[in-house]
């Protein structure tokens, strides 16, 4: 990769430069790899400055990590879960007092608008608050009555040990923090493995970590970029991982699981989407407008939840189509830093070759270029940029309606019947989320209870919260992350069974 070195100036774009770290977390230590190898961060807005140099690691620094977080286990499991609760508590007022250098560090690796970023600092921020008050609730056993008078049963829920934490690019921190927050929570220790495109808001948080007091060994954060199938392969089959949480794509969960299944580890994946929005005759239409574009446009078109397939009845689909076009128009493209841009670059060149390549095959199987750039371009040297745009006359031949663009790719089909709105939406391998716009109570109800996910949006684009429930059906995963259920994903429950005569 031809690359500017920028690195060096990096740490100063923060008020607080100690929280740039590119080294591995292992205990104590902030650490090089075993490999003596690094791999390269790149700025997306330019697609060459190099903003970091990372360690590549392998399976003796995954080793190494999971040693560590099993031996603090063995302590930090025996905590009470009110101090779990304050410890949560301090991490998450130490996360907000960093927002500004949490949220450049996000803007840098990932190149979403500072906004965006500081947004998902919120949002991260959350589940360490949600989780905090969770640790103590979560924590609670049950008394059961017995069949036997002379028995007395009870459960308690215990921390089920070391788990790894599997993150993806999109939103780096939010995931960090959804999956560590109920780990910590439960009293369990972690291996984090950031994806190798973003590795430093992770590695910021993990020094936050260590700030708020938490013992060394709690949370231990492993990278790599090229040597990723080694180390996954290391975490996965490693006994003493008792459990895994993926976020990422179905492609690479389908693997994780075959990897774990060795050790029969206890799995969390929430893994990619192909999300249906259905838009109704008698949707409310600034409603409607406002919600796709949040679904389809947030980084970028990057999240699992994005809007994929965007299916508009007959009757409003023109109306819709025109203040479509008038609204994206206003969406300026750019570099994160710039307040006046809505929409940052992709992660990838990759990620620009796939939109590209879902825009030309729609186009060659029929569909019509609405909005954008003609002909579909191609990666280009000024950062990874897609422009905005609408295609019409969507099909289930076209690779858009299988598989998720990950880009801001705007997608319509029309559909004339409920009905077939529900075979369109549920015609798919994954079910994740999917979104619905009425004014009519009685579709509400009618469709929400036949759509094949695991969240539905009803007249919103924004499905996401600490306190609901997160997570798909079918191929996009199993497990929920986030509400009162996110934290029984990392415990046991134990029976204890006591004869009393
Ligand atoms: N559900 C979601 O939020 C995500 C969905 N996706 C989907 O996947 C598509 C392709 O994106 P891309 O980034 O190429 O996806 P990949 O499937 O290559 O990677 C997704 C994530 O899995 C990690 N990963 C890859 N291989 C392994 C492995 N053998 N063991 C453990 N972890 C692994 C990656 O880490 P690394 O970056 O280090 O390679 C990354 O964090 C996107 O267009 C999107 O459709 C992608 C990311 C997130
Ligand atoms: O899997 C993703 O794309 C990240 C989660 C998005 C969200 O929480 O809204």
């Amino acid at each position: 990769m031809s690359a500017t070195n920028g690195h060096t100036s990096e740490g100063s774009r923060l008020k607080d430069p100690s929280l740039f770290n590119t080294k591995i977390v292992v205990g104590s230590r902030r650490l090089d790899s075993h490999s003596n190898k690094t791999f390269d961060v790149v700025y997306p807005g330019d697609g060459k400055t190099v903003i970091a140099t990372i360690p590549e690691c392998n399976a003796q620094d995954v080793n190494d990590a999971v040693a560590s977080c099993r031996e603090t286990f063995a302590t930090f499991s025996q905590t009470t879960a009110r101090q779990r609760s304050d410890m949560l508590r301090k991490l998450n007022d130490l996360t907000l007092a960093n927002i500004d250098d949490l949220a450049t560090l996000i803007v840098r690796e990932n190149g979403k608008t500072r906004a965006e970023a500081v947004a998902e600092v919120k949002y991260a921020s959350s589940f360490l608050a949600w989780f905090a008050n969770m640790a103590e609730i979560g924590a609670q056993g049950e008394t059961i009555a017995a069949a036997n008078p002379n028995m007395r049963i009870h459960t308690m829920r215990q921390p089920i040990g070391v788990v790894a934490c599997l993150l993806p690019w999109n939103l780096p921190l939010a995931m960090a923090t959804r999956k560590i927050g109920p780990a910590l929570a439960a009293g369990c220790t972690c291996i984090v493995k950031p994806a190798g495109e973003t590795p430093l808001s992770t590695l910021a948080f993990a020094e936050l970590v260590k700030r708020a007091g938490y013992p060394d060994g709690c949370v231990n954060v492993v990278t790599t970029l090229d040597n990723v199938a080694e180390v996954g392969k290391a975490i996965c089959e490693h006994k003493h991982v008792r459990k895994v949480s993926l976020t990422g794509s179905t492609r690479v969960g389908k693997l994780i699981a075959s990897q774990s299944a060795g050790t029969l580890k206890k799995l969390s994946m929430e893994l990619g989407g192909n999300s249906p929005v259905i838009v109704m005759n008698d949707a409310n239409l600034d409603k409607a407008i406002e919600g796709v574009l949040m679904a389809k446009l947030r980084t970028s078109g990057q999240t699992c939840v994005a809007a994929n397939r965007i299916l508009v009845q007959n009757g409003i689909h023109d109306k819709f189509l025109a203040a479509l076009k008038e609204k994206i128009a206003t969406y300026k493209q750019g570099d994160g830093e710039d307040d006046s841009v809505k929409l940052g670059p992709l992660i990838t060149a990759r990620a620009v070759e796939k939109c590209r390549a879902h825009v030309e095959d729609a186009l060659s199987h029929g569909a019509t270029l609405a909005y954008g750039p003609s002909p579909p371009p191609t990666p280009s040297s000024g950062g990874f940029f897609y422009p905005p745009t609408i295609l019409t006359n969507l099909t289930s031949s076209m690779l858009i309606s299988s598989e998720e663009t990950f880009g801001p790719v705007v997608a319509i089909r029309r559909f004339e019947t409920e009905e077939e709105a529900l075979e369109i939406a549920n015609d798919s391998d994954v079910g994740l989320g999917a979104y619905l716009f009425t004014t009519d109570l009685r579709i509400a109800a009618r469709m929400t209870a036949k759509i094949e996910t695991g969240m539905v949006g009803v007249n919103t684009g924004m499905l996401s919260a600490c306190e609901s429930p997160f997570g798909g059906v079918k191929e996009s995963g199993f497990g929920r992350e986030g509400s009162k259920w996110g934290m029984e994903e990392y415990q046991i429950i134990k029976a204890v069974t006591t004869d009393i005569s």
